[in-house]
């Protein structure tokens, strides 16, 4: 079997049993050689929406796929009518291997993992700098999260008219977290939609925070066409209350392959999936301390190598301190 070095999450995808796959196809199996490529930017339900070139196809999985999830961020295959015109339903009968997949779980204890999003390059972790305030553990969940499945992250502070991002900002300099903070006359000038953008280009970047930090909002700014509802009714699901009932997929403007996802906002981030092996390959520096560690060490217990690597002086103890810090918030209450 093929290893993958660069993508940990395709390991995952190789070993799960693919029944049909590898069996030789039926002869009346369809190939699907007339299918079109789409990219999914939406799911409601069984109601999967797709961007076929510029044309919006509404689509659902075909039997055929079983019970493999399709999610936001996906590149399918799409036969059947594939116009986009007003009730139509054309049907889906691939979906391409993903280059990263974030999951969640409800919490901790939860076995049943989501798929939050599929391709994305990069996580934006967005805090609000009060109102509400700042969750520190929700953070590290979303940084772990990001580094397990190989995404990089990005720490987007708001509502800096309202307290200083430099303590935060302090707190996640030995992590090395890209970070940017803005405020409500930046978003009113632009300049905070300018800022955010910089980090942006030709990546799939999803956005995830807690409800309220001013994720929609932002993402607004960043896409101006869009204006998905701010506190107000959906108008993509059409369903109200909650401002943001779905990840969905926004293209940037002037941009070829930049796209923004946002996504619900999120109370907590369970991490039942997490394997402390994929998220140390986000510390290089630590990477080949880890070599003299025990058989799935935990990087967190008295027989790790990393405390001798560092007490060597290969690499700063402030590192070290940083992973075991973001291992730990597994083992603590989701509501801290
Ligand atoms: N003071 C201040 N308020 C902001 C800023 N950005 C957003 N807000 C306000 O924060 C509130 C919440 O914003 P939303 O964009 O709806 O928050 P959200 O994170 O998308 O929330 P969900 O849709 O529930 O996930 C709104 O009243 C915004 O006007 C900011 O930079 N400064
Ligand atoms: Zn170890």
């Amino acid at each position: 079997m093929r290893r993958y070095g660069k993508n940990p999450d395709e390991d995952d995808v190789r070993v799960r049993p693919d029944r049909r796959g590898s069996r030789p196809r039926s002869r009346n199996r369809p190939k699907h050689e007339d299918a079109t490529e789409g990219f999914v930017v939406t799911v409601d339900r069984g109601r999967i929406t797709c961007l076929v070139e510029d044309r919006v196809v509404t689509a659902m999985k075909a039997r055929e796929l079983g019970r493999k999830g399709i999610v936001v961020g996906d590149r399918v295959a799409i036969v059947g009518d594939t116009t986009g015109d007003e009730g139509t339903l054309a049907r889906i009968v691939r979906v391409e291997e993903r280059s990263s997949t974030l999951r969640r779980t409800a919490d901790d204890d939860d076995p049943y993992e989501r798929v939050v999003v599929a391709n994305a390059d990069q996580l934006a972790i967005v805090t609000a700098l009060a109102d509400p305030e700042p969750r520190p553990r929700l953070i590290d969940r979303c940084l772990v999260a990001a580094f397990d499945a190989g995404l990089e992250p990005l720490l987007v502070l708001t509502k800096s008219d309202l307290a200083s991002p430099e303590t935060l900002l302090e707190s996640y300099e030995p992590l090395g977290v890209q970070a940017v903070a803005v405020n409500r006359e930046e978003l009113a000038t632009g300049k905070a939609a300018e800022l955010v953008r910089e980090y942006l280009t030709d990546r799939i970047t999803a956005f995830v925070g807690h409800s309220g930090v001013g994720k929609t909002t932002l993402v607004n700014f960043l896409v101006p066409d869009h204006q998905r509802a701010v506190g107000g009714v959906n108008e993509v699901t059409g369903r109200g209350r909650h401002t943001t009932t779905s990840a969905l997929a926004l293209k940037l403007p002037d941009d070829e392959d930049g796209w923004v996802i946002d996504t619900p906002g999120i109370r907590s981030f369970g991490l039942n999936h997490i394997d402390p092996a994929r998220v140390i390959n986000a510390f290089p520096d630590l990477l080949p301390g880890a070599e003299n560690c025990p058989r799935a060490c935990s990087h967190d217990e008295p027989d790790c190598a990393l405390d001798d690597w560092v007490a060597e002086g290969h690499a700063d103890p402030a590192r070290l301190y940083s992973l075991r810090r973001l291992l730990a918030t597994r083992d603590r209450k989701e509501g801290d």
